[in-house]
Formats: structure tokens, C-alpha cells, sequence
């Protein structure tokens, strides 16, 4: 028989705002000593390009977090109940330099995975993307990814240097990392440095659903695209928080206006339920620029939706479009 998983402190006998903040208020890893789904933070923002801070954002994540609560009426599902998530803490990554940085990150997942069966990743700028897909590769080989971002990542350097937050998709793809036929960008939007930076994204493996497609045709269009697009592959879920427009998210490093709204997202990943994700990363959260932690709160969120969408569903009815 499985262990019931162990759950967030009961917040009708700790109120929410005291104590340390684990992600939920989760137990820490080694207090449950195996999980299902480990959620770890890695603290780096070596490879921004503009604003920097997002090395501050799985704290800010965590503290945001703590207002979570144990069921999901949209997904019909108990994250924590159905199966144990448990919070790993950070994984350890060079500020000094960016090779050992990405070595590091990347050793710190496989290691995770001794502990853990799937992990979601707090970042963190963009560039940990790259490492965490190779981690996922060793185990999956190619997988599908699903990238919500306003940005293609799809660059090729800044300033000759070929690993920074601009650019880890277009690495992953030239490693044989990402599926080709299922992969897919949402959300993007704003301005680009070339027409030829389209033609590039498309030919290193990726379709798209912009910004622009959602608000023509809506979020259960993009919904099916999204779907069509993945199939049953197993996923890894990449989620840039810029994607949502600076209003709902504007604590972040390089933000562009007209992006999605918070309500968009979280139907977006609710539609994730059943689908095969084998590892998840939400990014580009930076404190210093955030409001009323807007950003944060809806980070924590996302988050939260994603271990949803990864909960075995126990039979019952779970309305995944929600
Ligand atoms: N991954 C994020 N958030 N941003 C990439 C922007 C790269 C650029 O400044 O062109
Ligand atoms: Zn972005
Ligand atoms: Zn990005």
C-alpha cells in the first residue's frame, strides 16, 4: 500500500503567514524522504540579457505560495492528496560562471530524479531550461515542449555566447533534446530582430499559437492547437511568466506588452490533465520589479495548476477544459 502523502501545515491550526516557506508549505524533501513530484528552485539569473533578478524568484514564488490551498475545484483534484509533492529546495548553481552553472543544474536534477519520479522547477532565468531538457533527455530521450513565453528563446548568441536565456531552446533542439513534430511555442508576441527569426524557429522544430491567435480565436482554439500539436509524447511544460502581459505579471526581466491574461493561462495548463508530463520549469520571476507580489502570486498558481494537471486522477469526473 502507498503511504499517504503528507501534506501543507493545516493552516486552520498555523496560520499561513508564519513559518518557513516551503513551496504550499509542503514538507521539505528530506522530511518525506521519496515524492512523487519534487519541486525545486534554482536561484540564477547569470544568463538574462535585460533586467536582472530573477535569481530572487523561487523565494518570492514560495512566499506567495503560501495562500494555496489543498483542493482544486477547477481540475476536481487534491495536488497534494493524490500524490506527495514535496519541496526540494534550491539546486545549486555557479553565479560566476555560466558553464559550471548549467553543469550544476544539470547534475542537481538527475540527482532529484534518485528522489523524486518528476520534478517542476522554480527559476530562475530562461537559460535553466537548457540543462533541466538535457536531465529530462537522458531519462525520456526527445520530448515534446510545450513553451508558454512571449519569446521564441530560439535566438542564436548575445554577444558570441551561446547559452543565455535567449537561446535555450535553439541549443535543445540542435542537441536532439525536443521532439520536432511536437513541439510548440505560446504566447509570443513583440517585436523580433528579423523576419528570419520565424523561419529559423520553425526549422529547429517549433509551431506557434501567438498572443494574437488567442485574443482572434480564443483560448479553446489554441486549446486544440495545442493539443494536435502534442499528442500523447511525453511533455516537458516550460513556462516563461512573461507570457502573461506586464499588468497581470510585471515582475519580470524582459517584458512586452499584449500578452495573455492569468484566467488564460490556468486554462491553458487545466487542458494539460492526463497528458504525459515528465517535467515542468516556471521562470523569469523577478522580484524586484513586482507590485503587491502580482507576479509571484500568479507564478504560485501556475505552479499549482501543473501539479494538478500531473495528479492521477482517481476516477470521478475532472473537467479538464474548465
Ligand atoms: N527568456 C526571456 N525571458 N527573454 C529572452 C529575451 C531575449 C532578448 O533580450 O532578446
Ligand atoms: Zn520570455
Ligand atoms: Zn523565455
Amino acid at each position: 500500500m502507498q503511504p499517504t502523502p503528507v501534506g501543507p501545515i493545516d493552516a486552520s491550526a498555523v496560520p499561513r503567514f508564519a513559518g518557513i516557506a516551503t513551496f504550499a508549505r509542503l514538507p521539505r524533501l528530506d522530511e518525506v524522504g521519496r515524492a512523487d513530484i519534487a519541486v525545486a528552485g534554482v536561484p540564477f539569473d547569470s544568463g538574462v540579457s535585460y533586467r536582472p533578478g530573477a535569481r530572487f524568484g523561487p523565494a518570492h514564488v514560495r512566499e506567495a505560495s503560501r495562500l494555496l490551498r489543498p483542493y482544486n475545484p477547477a481540475q476536481d483534484v487534491f495536488p497534494f492528496g493524490a500524490q506527495q509533492v514535496a519541496d526540494a529546495g534550491d539546486l545549486v548553481a555557479n553565479p560566476f560562471d555560466l558553464q559550471d552553472a548549467v553543469a550544476g543544474i544539470e547534475a542537481g536534477a538527475r540527482e532529484l530524479r534518485e528522489r523524486a519520479d518528476r520534478f517542476v522547477v522554480i527559476g530562475g532565468d530562461h537559460t535553466i531550461a537548457l540543462p533541466l531538457l538535457r536531465a529530462v533527455h537522458a531519462e525520456h530521450g526527445p520530448v515534446a515542449v510545450l513553451h508558454f513565453d512571449a519569446h521564441l528563446d530560439t535566438w542564436d548568441t548575445y554577444f558570441g555566447a551561446p547559452v543565455t536565456h535567449g537561446t535555450p531552446f535553439r541549443r535543445a533542439s540542435e542537441e536532439g533534446l525536443i521532439d520536432l513534430t511536437a513541439s510548440m511555442h505560446v504566447g509570443t508576441r513583440g517585436p523580433l530582430y528579423d523576419k528570419d527569426d520565424l523561419a529559423d524557429d520553425e526549422r529547429l522544430g517549433f509551431s506557434v499559437v501567438t498572443s494574437e491567435f488567442v485574443e482572434e480565436h480564443g483560448v479553446a482554439a489554441a486549446i486544440d492547437r495545442m493539443h494536435a500539436r502534442i499528442g500523447d509524447a511525453p511533455l516537458y511544460v516550460s513556462i516563461d511568466i512573461d507570457v502573461l502581459d506586464p499588468a497581470h505579471a510585471p515582475g519580470t526581466g524582459t517584458p512586452e506588452a499584449g500578452g495573455l491574461t492569468s484566467r488564460e493561462l490556468l486554462r491553458m495548463l487545466r487542458a494539460l490533465a492526463g497528458r504525459r508530463i515528465v517535467g515542468a520549469d516556471v521562470v523569469e520571476v523577478a522580484p524586484a520589479y513586482d507590485h503587491a507580489q502580482l507576479t509571484a502570486v500568479a507564478a504560485s498558481h501556475v505552479v499549482y495548476e501543473l501539479l494538478s494537471a500531473m495528479a492521477p486522477r482517481t476516477g470521478g469526473g475532472s473537467d479538464a477544459h474548465a
